[in-house]
């Protein structure tokens, strides 16, 4: 009696909230149940019960009844209400909000978000780290993801973005591999520096993520004070066939604000949640984060001329010769009314696009498009963009059916193409992979002829180029001194000499003074830089394309 009496006041106004906080949500899928005042408590099949406290036993002292289905419908709920974290960025924090297009691009897409000045769309967004598990520290070194996904009049656009503009690998067949080095080990069940450094230093096209990674920017002040990249290249494609390559940039309104080592150190300990509990109230506050979204693009032929590989994932495009041009306003103006409905339960993936918006042939990038899907169906299961959160605002019309959890099974519409209650077909002339195209330039960059390849990329000294222009001309003193004490702090804890060594030369391949001073931070002897082929050795993009493209 005493709970519910000393409850009652709370509830009762916790629950006035939900429901007026509901009313009002822009969130077409958030769903808000028995928030009323008058709610009565009952079972998962909705018939009242008394006490929900008490169970049915023989007697007062007796064992208990099967027959009490109110027990039983709450523990066997309660047994299952786990579901499999995330495999990777399994910690993360999210919010509804919306995007507005601010510019017309119509010049080189036809994609409808993009072609009218003031055009929006609901967005749900998700930020996460990428290692730790699910109950891990905001703060962690570790890039951050930015997943969006955006309700569109053309179906959901999901924007699976870092906080950094190039990732670790360009060859797909590594990242489980890579990722296993980041998590813990088979048998201390211990994250662990030999392993970590053991395979970046096997891999050195990862320099330039680990530069940014050991930066501050490795430990972000909270979720919403960051940038999000594309990192991917992508295409963004005209009716008439035409298409350009292009990056996404989301670049913060509030800056990128980062926490040196020690304060990152000292919030893991102190508030693991420090990134989830800034983003609620920074949004509770009405402190709207906002991002100004921008894109780079390159034609076709700008592609073959450029330095590097223009599908290659560990490479930024110069911002001097391939200018940022404005496109939207990102703005994250909503809390979740229920943290694992529209945030946990979210599915993003970079094969949720819309017509015009295309991915490009980066190996990682269409390696992604199989993964994300194939991972839902496993975490979520087969129909998970039925889930409020996941389902488009447009109406699914196709001859997907059944499976488990089947929500919206299209009524009574055939299973099958039908002349009885036939679908209308929208043949678009530039839309989605594989419609016909008419531009030579198109075909050019669309039409792969080639044999059947084991591709694995090599590594050349151009890969160290970017990373050394970070350091030597992008970042000032502090960051460098920062940058030292970060990876020392971490490499410092390798036992082997030779992984140590090793480490060292991939370092000094970028900059031999970055090396040395790694060096004489943990007490290692100066280390050569990496035997590597020259950069005029590297296969160019133009090349691949000459080698598999017959017009
Ligand atoms: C071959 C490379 C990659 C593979 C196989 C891969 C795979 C995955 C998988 C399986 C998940 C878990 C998804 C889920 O359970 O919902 C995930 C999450 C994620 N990945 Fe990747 N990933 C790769 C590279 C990347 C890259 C390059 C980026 C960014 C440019 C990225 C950004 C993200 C983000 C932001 C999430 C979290 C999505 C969310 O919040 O639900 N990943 N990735």
């Amino acid at each position: 009696m005493y709970r519910f009496v000393a409850s009652r006041p709370l509830f009762r106004s916790l629950s006035f909230f939900l429901h007026v906080f509901s009313r009002h949500s822009k969130m077409p899928s958030a769903q808000v149940f028995n928030t009323k005042d008058e709610a009565v408590y009952t079972t998962s099949n909705g018939a009242p019960v008394g006490e929900p406290y008490a169970a049915q036993r023989i007697g007062t002292a007796g064992p208990l009844l099967l027959q009490d289905f109110h027990h039983i419908d709450l523990l066997a709920h309660f047994d299952r209400e786990r579901i499999p974290e995330r495999v990777v960025h399994a910690k993360g924090a999210g919010a509804h909000g919306y995007f507005e297009s601010t510019h017309d691009l119509s010049d080189i897409t036809s994609c409808k978000l993009f072609t009218s000045v003031g055009k929006k769309a609901r967005a749900t967004v998700r930020f996460s780290t990428v290692g730790g598990e699910s109950g891990s520290a905001d703060t962690a070194r570790d890039p951050r993801g930015f997943a969006i996904k955006l309700r569109t009049e053309e179906g959901n656009l999901d924007w699976v973005f870092n906080n950094t503009p190039v990732f670790f690998i360009r060859d797909p067949a590594k990242f489980p591999h890579f990722i296993h080095t980041q998590k813990r080990d088979p048998q201390t069940h211990l994250k662990d520096a030999d392993m970590f450094w053991d395979y970046l230093s096997q891999n050195p096209e990862s320099a330039h993520q680990i530069l940014i990674l050991f930066s501050d920017r490795g430990t972000p002040d909270g979720y919403h004070n960051m940038h999000g990249y594309s990192g991917h290249t992508y295409k963004l494609v005209k009716d008439d066939g035409s298409w350009v390559y292009t990056q996404i940039h989301l670049i913060a309104d509030g800056g990128f604000k980062t926490f040196d080592d020690a304060t990152a150190g000292k919030l893991a300990g102190e508030n693991p949640d420090y990134g989830i509990q800034s983003l609620f109230e920074t949004i509770e506050a009405r402190k709207y984060p906002s991002w100004t979204v921008y894109i780079q693009t390159m034609t076709p032929e700008q592609a073959e001329n450029f330095r590097y590989n223009v599908l290659d994932l560990t490479k930024v495009w110069s911002h001097k010769d391939y200018p940022m041009r404005p496109v939207g306003k990102l703005v994250l103006d909503e809390n979740v009314q229920n943290y694992f409905a529209e945030i946990e339960q979210a599915a993003f993936s970079p094969s949720h696009t819309i017509p015009y918006l295309e991915p490009s042939a980066d190996p990682i990038l269409q390696s992604r498009l199989f993964s994300y899907p194939d991972t839902h169906r496993h975490r979520l299961g087969v129909n998970y963009s039925q889930i409020p959160v996941n389902a488009p605002i447009v109406p699914v019309a196709n001859f997907q059916r059944d499976g488990l959890m089947a929500i919206n099974n299209q009524g009574s519409r055939p299973g099958y193409q039908s002349t009885i209650a036939p679908l209308t077909y929208l043949r678009y002339k530039g839309a989605m992979n594989g419609s016909p195209r008419d531009h030579e330039r198109a075909a050019k960059h669309e039409i792969w002829i080639g044999g059947a390849f084991w591709d694995l990329s090599e590594v050349t000294e151009l890969d160290f180029e970017q990373p050394r222009a970070l350091f030597q001309d992008v970042m000032n003193d502090t960051d460098r001194d920062h940058l030292v004490s970060n990876i020392a702090g971490h490499l410092g804890n390798v036992k082997s000499p030779v992984i140590k060594a090793r480490t060292l030369s991939y370092f000094a391949s970028v900059d031999q003074s970055l090396s040395d001073r790694i060096a004489k931070a943990i007490g290692a002897p100066s280390a050569k830089p990496l035997q590597v082929k020259p950069a005029s050795e590297a296969i160019s993009f133009r090349a691949h394309v000459n080698k598999t493209v017959k017009l």
